[in-house]
C-alpha cells in the first residue's frame, strides 16, 4: 500500500468512527482493526502494529470515560499518539554543527540510493552554510565512484576517490584526512551496498567505521523492501553503531511501513526522506508533521518552517502584516507561488498547506500543478499594478479578464479558473484577520499566537466537529500546552 493510500485508509478509518451516533467497544474496536489493516499492508512489522493496538486500547478505556468527555478526540489523539511514538525512538540523532569537523559515514544495502543520498545530504547541508565533502569508499562496485563524482561535480562539492586503490579502508581514511586538513566542517563517506548475506562486505564495513571513527553511522532504506526492512535494517546495526536512518524512494510506490520498522529495529531515528531522483528531493523528517500529513491533517507548522526557510527575512513582516489586515490580494498570490517554486519538490510543499493541497494539487499531479502555476503566473504578469493590489473582486471585469487573457496569450476561461483559485485563497487567508504579528516576522512567535478562535476558522468544520467545537478545540490547546502541535491539524481536506 502506497503512503498515500495508508494515510487515506487510516482518515477514512477516523472518519467512519466520527460518524457513529455512539462510540462503544464495538466502534471502537472496528476502527482499530481498519487501521492494522492498513498498517500491515503498509508493511509495518506485524509485532509493532500489535503493540501499538494494545496501547491505544489501554489508553481508551470507554468505561472509565467520564461522561461529558469527547471520546473521539481522545481515540483521535492516542492514534496519533501512538503513531508518533512508533516513529520516534526516544532519542535525538547527532547533528553536524559548523564550529566542530564531523564525519559521517553511510551505509546500506546495494542499490538503496546510498550514494545519491550522500550528495543530497552534503547538498541540503551546503545549503545551510556547511562546507561538506563526499569521500567514496565504494571499491566493490565498479562506476560507484564515477557516479558520486559526477553528483559532487554538479553541486559543486569537492569529493575524493580512486580508480586504482582496491582497499576501501585507505581511501576512507586518507580521504577524511585530506578534507580536514581542508578545513571541510562535513566529512561524508560513502561505503559499498551490501546484501545481507554478504559477510565479508559487513566486516570491511566494521573496518572503515573503526578507522573512521565516525561521529554519525546513517543507515540508508529503500521504503519499498516491506517486511524485510527490521531484520536488514537490525543485521547493520549488529556491525556497526548506526545512529540515524534515511528513508528513500518515499515517492512512487513506496511502502511507508518499512520505516517504522527501521526505527524499531535500530532505534535510530528517521532524519531525512528521499521523495526523487534529484538533488533537492529530500526532506528533513519531523515525526508529529509527517503523522500530521498522513493522517490528512496537513501541517501548517512545517510550511512556516519552509517560509522561513524561504521568504526572504525583510519580506516577511510586510507579509505577515498584509495577512493580519485580511489583505490578500493577487500580488501576495503571485509572490507565494514564487516561493512555492522556490521552496523545492512541489508536492511536499503543496501538502503542508492549508487549502492549497486539494484543488491545485491532484494526487500524483505535482507536473501539472508546476505547470499550471507556472501559467496563473504568466498570466498575472499580464496584469496592471492595480488589479495586482487591488483587494477588491469586482474590479475584476470580464473586460479586464479578457485583456489579461490576450496579454499573456491565454484563454479567458483560463483567467477566470485563476481568478476562482485567487478567490478561494483569499477566503481562507482572510480568516486570519487580526492575528498579532511578532516583532520582525518570527514565524514561531506567529504559531504560538495564533489562539483557538483563528483556528476555529481555518479548520475545516468537519474537523472542527470531530474535535469537539469550540469548546474541545479550547480544551484541546490547553491540554496540548502548545500551539504548535495544533498546527499540524489545520488541513484543508
Ligand atoms: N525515485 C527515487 N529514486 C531514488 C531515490 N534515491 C535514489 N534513487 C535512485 O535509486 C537508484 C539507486 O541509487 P544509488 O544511489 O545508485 O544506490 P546505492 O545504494 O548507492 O547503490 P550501491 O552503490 O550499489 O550500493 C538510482 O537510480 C537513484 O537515482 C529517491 O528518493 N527516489
Amino acid at each position: 500500500m502506497v503512503l498515500q493510500e495508508l494515510g487515506g485508509s487510516i482518515s477514512r478509518a477516523l472518519q467512519q468512527m466520527s460518524n457513529a451516533t455512539i462510540i462503544d467497544e464495538k466502534v471502537l474496536n472496528e476502527c482499530l482493526n481498519e487501521i492494522t489493516r492498513a498498517l500491515l499492508q503498509s508493511d509495518v512489522q506485524f509485532k509493532l502494529v500489535r503493540d501499538m493496538q494494545t496501547n491505544i486500547k489501554k489508553i481508551v478505556n470507554l468505561d472509565d470515560l467520564a461522561a461529558g468527555h469527547n471520546k473521539r478526540r481522545i481515540i483521535q489523539q492516542a492514534i496519533f499518539n501512538e503513531l508518533c511514538k512508533m516513529l520516534d525512538p526516544g532519542k535525538p540523532s547527532f547533528t553536524p554543527k559548523k564550529s566542530k569537523p564531523c564525519v559521517v559515514m553511510f551505509v546500506g544495502l546495494q542499490g538503496s540510493g546510498k550514494t545519491t543520498t550522500c550528495t543530497k545530504y552534503a547538498y541540503y547541508h551546503q545549503k545551510k552554510g556547511f562546507k561538506p565533502a563526499l569521500v567514496c569508499a565504494d571499491t566493490f562496485r565498479a562506476g560507484a565512484f564515477d557516479q558520486l563524482k559526477q553528483n559532487a561535480t554538479k553541486a559543486k562539492i569537492p569529493f575524493y576517490g580512486s580508480y586504482m586503490e582496491s582497499d576501501p579502508v585507505k581511501i576512507a581514511v586518507e580521504g577524511v584526512e585530506t578534507f580536514k586538513k581542508e578545513n571541510c566542517d562535513l566529512i561524508i563517506v560513502d561505503t559499498s551496498g551490501r546484501h545481507k548475506q554478504e559477510v565479508a562486505l559487513f566486516e570491511e564495513m566494521r573496518q572503515v567505521s573503526e578507522a573512521t571513527k565516525p561521529d554519525l553511522v546513517i543507515f540508508v532504506m529503500d521504503s519499498s523492501i516491506g517486511q524485510a526492512a527490521f531484520d536488514q535494517a537490525q543485521a547493520f546495526r549488529q556491525s556497526v553503531d548506526v545512529g540515524a536512518v534515511i528513508v528513500t524512494k518515499m515517492d512512487g510506490h513506496a511502502k511507508g511501513g518499512g520505516a517504522l520498522s527501521a526505527v524499531a529495529a535500530t532505534k535510530s531515528p528517521v532524519i531525512f526522506i528521499g521523495t526523487g531522483e534529484h538533488m533537492d528531493e529530500f526532506e528533513a523528517f519531523d515525526v508529529k508533521s509527517f503523522v500530521s500529513r498522513l493522517l490528512g491533517m496537513g501541517d501548517l507548522s512545517g510550511f512556516m518552517d519552509k517560509i522561513h526557510e524561504v521568504v526572504p527575512m525583510e519580506q516577511q513582516p510586510e507579509l505577515l502584516q498584509k495577512l493580519s489586515e485580511g489583505n490578500f490580494t493577487m500580488r501576495i498570490m503571485y509572490e507565494q507561488f514564487q516561493n512555492i517554486l522556490k521552496m523545492g519538490p512541489i508536492n511536499q510543499v503543496f501538502s503542508m498547506l492549508p487549502g492549497f493541497s486539494s484543488e491545485l494539487m491532484p494526487k500524483g499531479g505535482e507536473k501539472e500543478s508546476q505547470a499550471k502555476i507556472k501559467r496563473y503566473m504568466t498570466m498575472m504578469d499580464s496584469m496592471t499594478n492595480e488589479e495586482l493590489d487591488s483587494t477588491n473582486p469586482k474590479l475584476m471585469n470580464e473586460s479586464r479578464m479578457m485583456r489579461i487573457a490576450r496579454g499573456a496569450g491565454r484563454h479567458y476561461r483560463e483567467v477566470l479558473d485563476m481568478f476562482e483559485e485567487y478567490k478561494r485563497l483569499a477566503k481562507i487567508w482572510s480568516k486570519m484577520k487580526g492575528l498579532k504579528i511578532p516583532k520582525k516576522g518570527d514565524m514561531s512567535a506567529l504559531s504560538r499566537n495564533m489562539n483557538a478562535q483563528h483556528m476555529s476558522k481555518v479548520l475545516p468544520p468537519q474537523m472542527l466537529k470531530q474535535i469537539g467545537g469550540m469548546g474541545g478545540l479550547q480544551n484541546l490547546m490547553k491540554q496540548m500546552g502548545s500551539n504548535k502541535d495544533m498546527m499540524g491539524m489545520f488541513g484543508d481536506k
